[in-house]
């Protein structure tokens, strides 16, 4: 038998499956989607089997055998392995990195340097050798052999004599994959069936023996020796001396490591559904039940109980023993957000998101491959989970940018989700309260197969909030110059006094603090990039946000030596001292990439709110997400067009989501909602048809915009860019592509290639920037001319350490 396996080299020469003799003793064990190590010119990779075959077209003399398989389980099911393929094909990057993108962290190559000794140790060669020559010698010969950087360790003071065995050739070096991730196990003990009868067989001096035999008798089951010992006060020679009479039964279990361990979830049961809610439910139910691929585009406003849709849908899926993917964005991913899932369906639920440890995440990830969850809910990535018969998968807030990797491969979760789901003829839901212009255009006759559900009004007809805007430029002629306009203070002033919640929202790009000389106009830029750098409170530092950056906060000016150098901007830091001084005593927590750092303070600073311990919560996109807490009656959005003024495309789209999304956040409950948008483009269309809930209205605006320009979704993008130190090389190799890309895709009917120009963040780590822009419409010929494009370039590529990065469907544009 034969395996081709694709291996850890991303590279384009390396970018093909290559044969393997799978030998005898391995047949039982070697399947599509296993990870194996294989010889790999003078060293042993990963990789993956992607084909079995009984013959291969080369001679079996000239091929290699498989030397060890790395787990238990292949790691991916073939429907992953093809999955795989498509996205390396839609997405153009080497096969590899899709395939590894699709097994958990724990699993990733890791390779270990091993030395082992040579030939025969006892040979002498007669030279002189300080004694600790020979007791690394019979070191490495008692283990066999031993990783270099222990070995290293334990003979610190001779690191010399191994570097010199190394290269007179008595110790070789070797690559060692490191294998699967260790599963954790426990102790565990099995009780006899019949407890009771052994009582007699103990004598009276072991009371405590007997006592283990009275609680199995009230507690049938096994359970681990570590809680056994902590019930009963007892000691664990007592359990094991009755193992030893052969009464009871230790043996090693695997055990998951569970995130939630210890945690109540409050059993919820289904809500009668509304009659918007029930007829959407209806046609997903219809085709779950039918096993019939649809794609479902849920457009439901904020508070109309999508996420009660999703459980049922899901249960419905469950009772048809199959399983489900529910995808959210990472910051939505809260515990409140968990529990609503683990209330439901208990157990069945494995949870996969970045916060986890590496182990938890691998052992979450396991229970799906062991089948013994149903139902995967996590971020991104989570659309890999290794199901193997799924019915139905829930992508919530489907228009957030999160969905789609900015690292390589940059697949967009949505399209992915298709694509599996086509294979389990599964269904797809795709819900928001204002979903993306594409998929939008998706259930238009012109543009696709997506149908259009809608819940146009709130569980219980509660009122959606009135959203006032307010104009900071009058506030500013009237003399306030305070970052609360007045109708926002009073506002506060008003929640405070009647004890009601307020959410701020501060959107950090673009607003963040920086630091500036009030004399020259000097700021404080990195040395490595074209971007200014962030003022940190903590540390009094400056930090670039791209490379990292950090020197302290200057105190004088570089440029002038003027003292009046300080920090700028309106980061949430500064709401936050300002919101103290103008409200005494005002309860605020802040929420941002600083304050969420450290695993479980999400949930700390969510708990406490939702405990009425804070007034105010502060934050950045964080906030304006899927919460949902009952005595917030004021949502502030400090400044609405810091997203607008981007120079991105999607800028009017982004500022009507993030506006809809955090209004939303209001008057959920019984106390109706009010929100002030702070703008200093109020007339503009995003802001206005926010304030009035009127996505309709939005999306006609901005689907004519996005006609007229030519942009997405009447088209489709590839975004190529350059990178590399040397400018004129750098401009040379980017006119040399564009001038072969148009010349290669002349008859490619609406493609346009446009650039090279500087991209916007022209320099990252000392390396500048160029970009070109690939627009055009329909099937892949045009990702395939870019990609043979790209690879005729690959000389230059590999001699200068060029880098081209192809972003297919890019979300950003920086
Ligand atoms: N059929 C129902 N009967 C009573 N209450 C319901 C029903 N459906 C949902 N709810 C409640 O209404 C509130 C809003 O529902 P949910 O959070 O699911 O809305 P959503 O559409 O997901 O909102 P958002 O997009 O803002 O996150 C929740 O507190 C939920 O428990
Ligand atoms: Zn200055
Ligand atoms: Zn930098």
């Amino acid at each position: 038998m034969y395996a081709k396996v694709i291996v850890d080299v991303p590279a384009k020469q390396t970018d093909r499956p290559f044969d393997y003799i799978v030998p005898e003793p391995l047949r039982d064990w070697v399947a599509v989607g296993s990870r194996v190590g294989v010889p790999f010119g003078p060293r042993v990779l990963q990789g993956f089997v992607v084909e079995l075959q009984e013959s291969s077209d080369l001679s079996a003399a000239k091929l290699k055998p498989i030397e060890q398989v790395l787990d238990l389980y292949p790691p991916l099911t073939p429907e992953l392995v093809e999955l795989g393929r498509w996205l390396s094909e839609t997405y153009l990057c080497p096969y590899i990195i899709a395939l590894q993108a699709m097994v958990p962290g724990a699993l990733k190559s890791k390779y270990e340097r091993h030395v082992k000794l040579s030939g025969d140790p006892s040979y002498d060669d007669g030279l002189f050798r300080l004694p600790v020559y020979d007791e690394i010698i019979a070191f490495v010969q008692s283990k066999g052999s031993v990783e270099l950087n222990a070995l290293l360790e334990k003979y610190r003071s001779s690191g010399a004599a191994v570097k010199d065995m190394l290269s007179s050739g008595t110790l070789v070096e070797f690559q060692f994959i490191k294998g699967s991730a260790p599963a954790k196990t426990a102790l565990t003990v099995f009780p006899p069936e019949q407890p009771l009868q052994y009582v007699e067989q103990i004598p009276a001096r072991s009371p405590k023996q007997r006592d283990v035999l009275h609680y199995f008798a009230d507690h049938p089951g096994p359970v681990k020796l570590s809680e056994l010992v902590a019930q009963l006060k007892i000691s664990a020679s007592t359990v094991k001396g009755l193992a030893e009479k052969g009464i009871v039964a230790i043996k090693e279990v695997e055990i998951f490591r569970d995130p939630y361990a210890g945690r109540h979830f409050q059993k919820t049961s289904p809500l009668s559904l509304t009659d918007e809610q029930q007829a959407v439910f209806g046609e997903i139910k219809e085709s779950v039940a039918d096993q019939r691929h649809a794609v479902f585009l849920l457009q439901g406003v904020t508070g109309s109980g999508k996420t009660e849709v999703y459980l049922q849908a899901i249960q419905q899926c469950l009772d048809m023993q199959r399983e489900a993917i529910v995808l959210v964005p990472e910051i939505s991913l809260t515990p409140q957000m968990v529990e609503r899932f683990k209330g439901r369906f208990g157990d069945e639920v494995a949870v996969m998101h970045s916060r986890l440890s590496q182990g938890e995440r691998y052992d979450e990830w396991r229970k799906i491959m062991l089948k013994q969850a149903k139902v995967a809910i996590g971020a991104r990535s989570a659309i890999f989970a290794p199901f193997s018969n799924i019915g139905l998968i829930i992508i919530d807030e489907e228009h957030e940018t999160s969905y789609k990797q900015e690292e390589s491969p940059k697949y967009h979760a949505r399209d992915a989700a298709i694509a599996r789901a086509r294979k389990h003829r599964a269904a797809v839901v795709l819900g928001s309260a204002t979903p993306s212009l594409e998929s939008v255009y998706r259930t238009t006759e012109e543009g696709g197969y997506f149908r259009l559900l809608s819940m146009k009004s709130r569980v219980e007809n509660r009122p959606l909030p009135k959203v006032n805007i307010v104009d900071m430029r009058d506030q500013l002629k009237a003399g306030n110059r305070s970052m609360f306009s007045r109708p926002l203070y009073k506002a506060i002033e008003e929640r405070l006094h009647k004890k009601e919640q307020i959410v701020l929202l501060l959107n950090r790009r673009g607003y963040s603090t920086f630091v500036m000389c009030r004399t020259c106009g000097y700021v404080a830029s990195c040395p490595h990039c074209d971007i200014s750098l962030t003022y940190h409170q903590q540390a009094h530092s400056v930090r670039c946000h791209y490379c990292g950056y950090a020197e302290r906060e200057p105190v004088v000016c570089p440029s002038c030596q003027s003292e009046h150098i300080r920090h700028f901007g309106t980061g949430t830091q500064r709401v936050e001292e300002e919101l103290s001084k103008l409200f005494p005593g005002i309860r605020v927590i802040r929420m941002d990439m600083d304050t969420t750092t450290e695993k479980g303070s999400h949930e700390k600073w969510l708990n406490m709110f939702k405990n009425r311990q804070a007034d105010v919560l502060l934050g950045t996109q964080m906030v304006a997400k899927g919460l949902d807490f009952p005595y917030v009656t004021l949502v502030g959005a400090l400044a609405a067009d810091s997203v607008l003024n981007l120079p991105d495309f999607r800028s009017a789209e982004r500022t009507f989501q993030l506006l809809t999304q955090v209004a939303g956040r209001a008057g959920r409950h019984e106390l109706p909602g009010e929100v002030f948008v702070q703008t200093y483009t109020p007339e503009h269309y995003s802001v206005i048809s926010a304030s009035h809930h009127d996505y309709a209205a939005f999306m006609r605006e901005e689907m004519a915009m996005r006609r007229t320009g030519g942009y997405p979704p009447y088209c489709r993008l590839i975004l190529v860019t350059f990178s590399h130190e040397q400018l004129q090389l750098l401009v040379r190799t980017a006119e040399t592509f564009v001038s072969r890309l148009k010349e290669s895709g002349r008859d490619v009917p609406g493609m346009d290639v446009l650039g090279p120009v500087a991209s916007p963040l022209a320099r990252i780590k000392d390396r500048y920037r160029f970009q070109c822009m690939i627009k055009y419409r329909g099937g892949a010929d045009a990702a395939r001319l870019v990609r043979q494009t790209a690879d005729s370039l690959q000389d230059t590529v590999s001699k200068h350490k060029l880098q081209i990065s192809v972003d297919v469907d890019p979300q950003l544009l920086m």
